[in-house]
Parts: structure tokens; sequence; C-alpha cells
């Protein structure tokens, strides 16, 4: 996947310009940066459910004519929304089985990724634990074979421990299924420690672009990236000032 200088918005404002991603076959990248950076509109432009308003954007080479879910899910890119979006009242089975489809994964095949959910192959979503409803959410968007995943805060109201314990399985989607992944996290330091390269979106606008594993090894530029373009330190925080919990680390803090 690849987009070039894309302006995402709400019909005639733009939120953030100029964004720049080439993104091959396994590679994960994660886009970071403060509260309302524009994070979550640039998924939801890629995966179609808003139009640019500005760039282009390629899936295998090809032009999309972006705007438009259906199209960008045809050409195989998937969300993984924040809220999970699953059927609460269906199965784990269930609500995977309902979004295969033809030319995509097996359910069985989606269900070794995550062999903690085949042994809550029958239990109703909404009774599994925060970790196993965003396995859940990840697994139905694999089963239909997408090229590019999105995936929108996966941490989102889940404790430390577990987002620990989830993002090394991003790593494992991405390595054993050849998906290209575009992670958005607030939990900077596990986010660099599963991805190949990193985006820091601030105000609209890309601060940092980066090997992951290099921005990991240098706090300061994250944090200059981070606090550099408001000039006002403390209104933008690494860590996500959107964390209610508390959970989300600053990029100096050890990992
Ligand atoms: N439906 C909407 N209409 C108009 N503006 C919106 C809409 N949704 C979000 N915005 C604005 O777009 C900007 C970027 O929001 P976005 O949700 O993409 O940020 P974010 O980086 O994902 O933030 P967070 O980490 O808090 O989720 C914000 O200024 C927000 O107020």
């Amino acid at each position: 996947m690849a987009c070039e200088e894309l302006c995402v918005g709400y019909q005639r404002t733009t939120v953030a310009r100029g964004i720049g991603i080439t993104l091959g076959r396994n590679e994960i990248l994660a886009v970071l940066g403060p509260n309302g950076a524009g994070k979550t509109t640039l998924l939801l432009t890629l995966a179609g459910f808003l139009a640019p308003t500005g760039g282009s954007i390629s899936v295998d080479g090809r032009d999309v004519r972006a705007g438009s879910a259906r199209r960008m899910n045809r050409a195989g890119v998937v969300l993984v929304p924040d809220s999970r979006a699953l059927f609460t009242n269906l199965s784990t089975l269930q609500n995977i089985a309902i979004a295969a489809r033809k030319g995509g994964a097996t359910v069985s095949g989606v269900l070794d990724l995550f062999p903690q959910l085949r042994t809550r192959a029958k239990v109703r979503a909404g009774m599994l634990s925060g970790g196993e409803q965003q396995m859940l959410a990840v697994a139905r968007a694999l089963v239909q074979g997408p090229r590019l995943l999105l995936i929108d805060e996966m941490s989102m109201g889940l404790a430390p421990i577990v987002v620990e314990q989830l993002m090394p399985l991003v790593r494992t989607v991405a390595d054993e299924t050849g998906t290209a992944i575009v992670l958005v996290e607030q939990h900077v330091h596990l986010a660099l420690d599963v991805a190949d390269t990193a985006m820091v979106l601030v105000h609209g606008d890309v601060s940092l672009t980066g090997k992951a594993a290099e921005l990991r090894d240098d706090p300061g530029a994250l944090e200059a990236a981070y606090l550099g373009t408001t000039g006002t330190p403390g209104s933008s925080d690494p860590a996500g000032s959107s964390d209610p919990a508390g959970t989300a680390r600053r990029p100096e803090d050890p990992a």
C-alpha cells in the first residue's frame, strides 16, 4: 500500500496533510501522536469511510479511487475500529464465520493464530475479556484475507499487562499472513517494539518518520517530535492525554 501527499479530513476541513506511506507485505507502520492529531481520521480515510481532501492511495501498485469503504474493502483494506464492533450476542466462532469470504482465510486458519480464542469458540463475544474481544476483532478482520489491516488503538480500555501480551500478536499476524498493518497506538514503546517503521502526527502534520527501532532508541527525537510543533511543553503529551487509565507510556519510559 502506498499513499502520497495524502490529506485527510471532514468535508472541506483538512485535519492532517502531506502524509506519505509506503508499506510492503508483512510490514507494520506505527502511527503515533497526541490526541486530535488526525490518526483515526487517517485510518478512516485509508478504509474508505472518508474521502481524502487531497493526494492518492494505491494498493498493490494500483491507484484506488478512495472515498468508498466498499471499494477499499474489495482492494483488500480492512479496518479494526477502536470500538471493536463485535456482535456481542454471537459466539466467538460466529463472529469470525460471519465475516468469512471467498478467497479469504479459513476460520480454522485464523484461530491457529489465536489459540486462546479457540478455547473460547462457543462463548458469546460479550462474555469475553477485553483482550479476547480485541483478538476476536483482529481475527474477524483476518478471515477476510486483507492485504492491508488498519488497527485503531487496540489497547483502548485494556490493562497495560494485557496490551503487552496483545501487541506481539500484531507482529505474528504480519509475519504469518504477510498482511501489511497500520497500527495507531498510544502505547508508544509497545508499538515501536513490533513495528518496522513509525510516523508521528502532531496537529495534522507529520513531525517525524523513521525506522521503529531507531526511534525507540532515541527518546529525545520522539519527545521533540511530540512537543516541537506546538512549542508548548505539556500541551501534547507523548503518552496521550486521552489515556484515562493512565496506562500509556511516555517515550522516555522503559518499555
Ligand atoms: N466527525 C468529525 N467532524 C469534524 N471534525 C472531526 C470529526 N471527528 C474528528 N474531528 C476532528 O479531527 C481532528 C482529528 O481527530 P482524530 O480523531 O483523527 O484524532 P486522533 O489523532 O485519532 O486522536 P485520539 O488519539 O484522541 O483518538 C480533531 O481535531 C477532531 O476534533
